[in-house]
């Protein structure tokens, strides 16, 4: 994809007050999104990490005004996002959880479309669209309806479409669910390169945590409809540290071992029988003299592994719940679903 425009970075480009959306089923209030208080830097790349129902896609919609907030405020681009909501609409773009596509139209017909909807000249939407088939492996699918594509094909059309106008700010709600991996690595290619060479700030959402992880850009833990963490996902991980996990001959020789793992700084030890858990900020380097000491005190470790920590690690150690498991896990893929 040709980029050769560079959108300015300077300030903040999103500010949230106190913004909070209630929504009532059956007579009960469900609190959505509770006082959220954020900043995003013109240029960031965003990820809202959290699991099935914790708040991501109504945060998302408000921000880009499909819904008003029940209470605070927003501003997006500097307008605000319920007494402007045709200029936060001309700064953004925005690519929901649903299919946005038409089905009786060709796929390339669609990304035309939208381009010349956005002023591009007739050549210009044409290269345009071609470059957006080929970045998104739709090349071959191009001239098929939009409804005998498969749900993946779909998805990647409809990332497509978003970002034809090279949005200074672009909103992606869960882009890569229903794709398989190399598509998501894909997708995840042209966000990062969207992000470096134009600048553009996005902001994304997803429960996938290595996702989150490998756009490597800044992570904002989302529980509740509360922020829980925020910080950039390497900066999250390594201050919870890495797990020692080893294994001794018997409990006596792990309640032991539990008394010398303690002396490391910030470590929190736990042990189970005759297993200890050592979770430590530099555990990796303190292991081997651990070991070794252990060894000369007559406790020998029979096992131990070292592993470095995970932003579920994180998650669970927030909220004493793996994201991996109170998120449903999509469907392996629906590639080829209608192909
Ligand atoms: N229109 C609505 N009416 C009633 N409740 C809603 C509505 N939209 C969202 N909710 C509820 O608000 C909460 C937050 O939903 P939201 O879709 O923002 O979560 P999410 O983090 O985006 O999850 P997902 O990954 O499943 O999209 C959930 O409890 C959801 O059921």
């Amino acid at each position: 994809m040709e980029m050769n425009t560079t959108h300015q970075a300077s300030g903040p480009v999103i500010r949230t007050a106190g913004l909070t959306r209630h929504f009532t089923r059956n007579k009960q209030t469900i609190e959505a999104v509770r006082g959220l208080d954020l900043e995003v830097a013109a240029g960031e790349l965003v990820a809202f990490l959290g699991p099935n129902g914790a708040g991501k896609s109504t945060t998302l919609r408000m921000l880009t005004t499909l819904i008003a907030p029940t209470a605070g405020s927003a501003t997006v681009a500097g307008h605000d996002v319920v007494r402007d909501r045709a200029a936060v609409r001309r700064s953004i773009g925005y690519v929901g959880q649903g299919n946005a596509a038409g089905h009786q139209y060709r796929g390339r017909d669609e990304i035309m479309c939208q381009a010349r909807a956005h002023g591009l000249s007739r050549r210009d939407a044409r290269t345009r669209t071609e470059e957006l088939l080929e970045a998104f492996d739709l090349t071959e699918h191009a001239d098929r309806p939009v409804a005998q594509l498969s749900g993946g094909q779909r998805r990647r059309l409809d990332v497509a479409i978003g970002l034809v106008q090279e949005p200074p700010i672009l909103f992606l709600d869960e882009p890569s669910t229903g794709l398989d991996p190399q598509n998501r690595v894909n997708l995840q290619e042209q966000v990062r390169r969207l992000n470096a060479e134009l600048g553009t700030t996005i902001v994304l959402t997803t429960h996938y945590l290595e996702e989150a992880d490998a756009l490597a850009g800044r992570v904002i833990v989302i529980d509740h409809g509360q922020v829980i963490a925020d910080d950039r996902a390497d900066a999250l991980k390594s201050a919870l540290g890495d797990l020692v996990a080893m294994d001794f001959a018997s409990a006596d020789a792990a309640r032991a071992a539990a008394t010398r793992a303690d002396r490391i700084e910030g470590a929190q030890v736990t042990v189970t029988g005759s297993h200890v858990a050592v979770r430590a900020a530099f555990g990796r380097d303190a292991a081997p003299t651990l070991v070794a000491d252990l060894a000369a005190a007559g406790t020998p470790v029979t096992r131990i592994e070292v592993v470095g920590p995970t932003l579920d690690d994180v998650f669970l150690d927030l909220t004493g719940r793996s994201l991996r498991e109170t998120s449903t896990t999509p469907s392996a893929s629906t590639e080829g679903a209608a192909a």
